[in-house]
């Protein structure tokens, strides 16, 4: 008989038993890519379900919640290349919470076993890096390790003392005996692609996430690379200690910021759970406002006694609970990678990929900027690629899984013509390593584009004139011949012309007809006329819209020519100069180029522009139409300009401004308007619902002003409004 079989618990029925097998494998097996050979091949989001999956199963069949199993231990214990460490005192990981009612549940918990109502929560941000241990005996910096199992890791010191922000001796009068500083490294988003880039140029495999490059430039066996490479460090927690005593976390971390240690300016001591869930919204919004990639909050209990009383499991305290936000990164396969032509003709690869859900909107296609961002990145089509969507960016690919390769993958080559209208494609001038299609009057993509611009906000503003209208006036199916040449003929649009056109109805983003889910056939749409034939409402709002932009400044016409490299900014500052179209025309190249906000590269696009017949034959037509090429009044009339010299930000929503006026108002009295903040920035406007530039501000210390300080800026100047804007420190 087996007696080691009788062992078995029998009341587990074999299949539970053999799911629990093998899911603990796939786990270790995932650990292991993820930990040692920093090249995981599935999502955190899917390694999460897998574990989840684990532990419901051991809910349901406690006998499998050994102490082997994967539920119950730090990551798990392998062999590497690095010495070994073993860590004073242990590394925990942490319980997650992916929903309210888990924070809740952790919460009550909490209220339950401390033994007091007087505690407080301290609520940090959750930075996705690679975690360490950082000894210091008197003072000085001894050894630094990684988690490994949260017993015995791997000896790093080397690599760590590459690192610049991590201080080699202590600073200060209070240096204790002995300490464990716990804390992140990570590989900042902004460095990834070129790390990346030069792998691949290396030969090299390209990591699929910075927080996988963390590890990777850390786990260097040669410290010389890793001290080539821009790691950071936050600190978040202690270990063992001698010489000092702390009664609360955050006074913890003040002592280690006296020390030298890089501790974050993000957490804060909060008196209740809602206190912890306010600061949870908060981040989730602002999410992007910080230096570093965040996958969560951390809440912990901020008195130390009380944590003791709490304890911890085999791999986690039970004071501390990681929030985990809804996953930004996926994992997806790259179907196709496809060139799209933009307005100025240049000509963008972009990916295509099996459609995912990522923060919460489904995605399909994902920028790859140009033909060298594409080989930067190492991506093959058939790969499956990491693909990340933060808010309201535009979804990129980071990199891709290389493991998972079968050897189908194929490399990307850049057509040799335009998609749209064969044309062959060329850098416009020698070295641009962008490709365009120089049939700038009449490719379809291009007019369509332009015309989709000129009609949009920063132009005309013509409502009822987007995107399915731009296609149907420039690509349609029937009849042959579009309803315009070019955007000359704008305003000669008359319903004869209209009514018959029959199109596709395209893809913003990808330019591909949209498909009717049901058949999966292209949908076609009579754009202007009803089934009967007659006009639709909207055609004849935008007739009359499309007249009365006749009316609209010079400056939004300017901007509407879709000249390369004069946006609304030097199209506002050429129409205050030089007042029409006529007298930029004229103005030699030295005469732009010295107006303020024009400059060389401007100068020359503009006098490019005007060589060409088509382009001025635009303005003639419009001129015929009546549109306004000019400005009325003289120089004299121009008001003072009593904001000259500042640069403004305007963020969130204000109640008496659009974001547009808010700016001419801004300009009209000389300030600069910026869409980012910086140490040069004069006065930040805050409006409703403000985004990162806020933070950044406070961050930074510039003058915010609310809605009634910027009314103080407009009416009474900057020394005014510098009064009464808000303190900055928080
Ligand atoms: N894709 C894969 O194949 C794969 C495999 C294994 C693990 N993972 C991912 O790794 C993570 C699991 O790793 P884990 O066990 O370390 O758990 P965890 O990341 O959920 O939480 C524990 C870790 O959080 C870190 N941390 C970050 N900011 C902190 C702060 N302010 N205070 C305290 N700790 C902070 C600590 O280093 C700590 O070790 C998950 O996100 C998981 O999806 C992925
Ligand atoms: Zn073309």
């Amino acid at each position: 008989m087996a007696g080691e079989e009788q062992a078995q618990p029998a009341a587990v029925p074999a299949e539970a038993r053999e799911r629990h097998k093998q899911l603990a494998e796939q786990i270790e097996e995932h650990r292991f890519r993820y930990y040692v050979k920093d090249q995981p091949i599935i999502s955190d989001a899917e390694f999460d379900r897998l574990l989840r999956a684990l532990q419901a199963l051991e809910d349901e069949h406690t006998s499998l919640r050994t102490p082997e199993s994967p539920t119950q231990k730090v990551s798990g214990a392998y062999r590497t290349d690095l010495a070994e460490v073993e860590h004073r005192e242990r590394m925990l990981s942490l319980d997650n919470a992916f929903d309210d009612a888990e924070l809740g549940a952790w919460a009550d918990r909490i209220a339950k076993e401390v033994g007091t109502s007087d505690y407080h929560f301290l609520c940090e941000l959750k930075i996705d890096g690679l975690a360490v241990n950082l000894t210091y005996e008197h003072g000085r910096l001894t050894r630094a390790a990684t988690r490994g199992d949260g017993r015995t890791g791997e000896d790093i010191t080397p690599n760590i003392r590459t690192i610049e922000e991590i201080p080699d001796r202590l600073r200060g009068e209070r240096v204790p005996a002995l300490v464990e500083v716990r804390g992140e490294v990570f590989f900042p988003m902004e460095d990834f692609q070129e790390l990346n880039a030069r792998r691949v140029a290396a030969g090299e495999k390209p990591y699929a996430n910075p927080r996988n490059s963390a590890s990777g430039s850390l786990r260097q066996k040669d410290p010389k690379v890793t001290a080539t490479l821009p790691l950071r460090m936050v600190v978040h927690g202690i270990g063992a200690r001698e010489g000092f005593d702390i009664d609360r976390l955050s006074g913890a971390y003040e002592l280690l910021r006296e020390w030298g240690l890089p501790t974050t300016p993000y957490g804060k001591v909060v008196d209740s759970i809602d206190g912890v869930r306010e600061f949870i919204a908060h981040y989730g919004e602002h999410r992007h406002s910080v230096e570093h990639e965040i996958d969560g909050v951390v809440v912990k209990l901020d008195e130390i006694p009380l944590q003791g009383r709490l304890g911890s499991t085999s791999r986690a305290p039970r004071w501390a609970i990681a929030w985990k936000y809804a996953p930004e990164e996926v994992n997806t396969k790259l179907v196709n990678i496809r060139v799209g032509v933009g307005r100025t003709g240049r000509v963008t690869p972009y990916a295509q990929v099996e459609p995912v859900t990522v923060a919460g909107s489904e995605v399909e296609f994902a920028t790859l900027h140009n033909q060298d961002v594409v080989k930067a990145k190492g991506v093959l089509i058939g790969d499956t690629v990491v693909l990340r969507k933060a808010g309201d960016v535009i979804p990129e690919i980071l990199g891709p899984v290389a493991d998972l390769r079968d050897g189908t993958e194929r490399e990307f080559v850049m057509p040799t013509d335009c998609p749209e209208c064969g044309t062959p494609l060329r850098p416009m001038k020698e070295g641009d390593v962008d490709l365009r299609c120089p049939n700038a009057r009449r490719c379809p993509a291009q007019l369509r584009e332009r015309l989709f611009y000129l009609a949009g906000r920063k132009s005309l503003d013509i409502e009822s004139f987007g995107y399915v209208v731009a296609t149907a006036l420039t690509r349609p199916l029937e009849p042959a011949e579009p309803p315009l040449e070019d955007e000359g003929d704008l305003f000669d649009l008359t319903l004869e012309k209209l009514l018959p056109i029959k199109s596709y109805v395209l893809d913003q983003d990808s330019g591909l007809p949209k498909r009717d889910p049901h058949t999966g056939e292209a949908k076609i749409a009579t754009v202007f006329a009803n089934q009967q034939g007659e006009p639709k409402k909207n055609t004849l709002a935008m007739l009359d819209n499309i007249a009365a932009a006749k009316q609209r400044p010079l400056e939004r016409v300017i901007t509407g020519l879709s000249i390369r490299h004069v946006g609304p900014v030097a199209a506002r500052a050429l129409a205050r100069e030089f007042r029409s179209i006529d007298r930029i025309e004229q103005a030699d190249e030295e005469e732009l180029a010295a107006v303020d906000g024009v400059g060389g590269i401007i100068a020359a696009s503009l006098k490019q522009w005007f060589e060409e017949d088509w382009h001025r034959e635009i303005l003639r037509k419009w001129r015929a139409a009546g549109v306004r090429m000019e400005t009325e009044g003289s120089d004299e009339e121009e008001g003072p300009r009593p904001l000259a010299g500042l640069t403004v930000v305007v963020t969130g929503t204000l109640q008496h401004h659009t974001r547009d006026a808010a700016k001419e108002a801004l300009q009209n009295q000389g300030a600069k308007v910026s869409g980012s903040v910086s140490k040069k920035t004069s006065f930040v406007v805050v409006g409703e619902n403000p985004g990162s530039k806020h933070d950044k501000a406070v961050q930074l210390k510039v003058p915010v002003l609310d809605e009634a300080g910027f009314a103080v800026l407009l009416e009474q100047g900057p020394e005014a409004a510098a009064e009464i804007a808000l303190p900055t420190d928080e």
